[in-house]
């Protein structure tokens, strides 16, 4: 299995995902536009790249913690989820929480996201399940 990721760049100014500090999980994804969000409003926010992920792999786009506690932004699907074989632009989905308007500025760094082993099913429809411990027990069963 291969662990390179394949960045394509669509835009001249588009950046490719930042490190920040070696081993760190998240990637960190630059906003490619100037955009407004208004207080309690999402906007779609393009990155300007293209990927293709190793096989087997999903990309998680994350929250950034900073800017979540800082100005109540955050990924409204969070995590998003990109698949092994979409080729089209990465784009990040911001909600601003926040009482005031909250802008991307073009360049800012605005989600991270995480490359994580997809593990493949084949699916089988069966008419019973084997027992467990826990059974249909769920919501709170086990107590504080
Ligand atoms: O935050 C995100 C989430 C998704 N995508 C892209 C990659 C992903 O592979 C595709 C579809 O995403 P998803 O499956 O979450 O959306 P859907 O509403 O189920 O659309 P589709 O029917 O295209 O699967 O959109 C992003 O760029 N950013
Ligand atoms: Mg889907």
């Amino acid at each position: 299995m291969t662990n390179i990721l394949n960045i394509k760049l669509i835009r001249n100014d588009a950046k490719m995902p930042y490190r920040a500090n070696e081993g760190d999980a998240g990637l960190d994804l630059f906003s490619v536009e100037d955009v407004i969000i208004p207080s309690g409003q999402s906007a779609l926010i393009s990155t300007g790249i293209q990927m293709e992920l190793p096989k087997g792999t999903e990309a998680q786009v994350r929250p950034r913690s900073g800017l979540a506690l800082k100005h109540s932004v955050t990924v409204l699907n969070s995590p998003g989820t990109i698949d092994e074989g979409y080729r089209g632009e990465v784009k990040v989905i911001l909600i601003n929480h926040g009482k005031e308007e909250f802008r991307v500025e073009k360049h800012m760094r605005i989600a991270q996201m995480v490359i994580a082993p997809v593990f493949q099913v084949e699916l089988a429809q069966v008419s019973d399940l084997t027992q467990s411990e826990r059974n249909s027990g769920g919501f709170g069963s086990s107590g504080k």
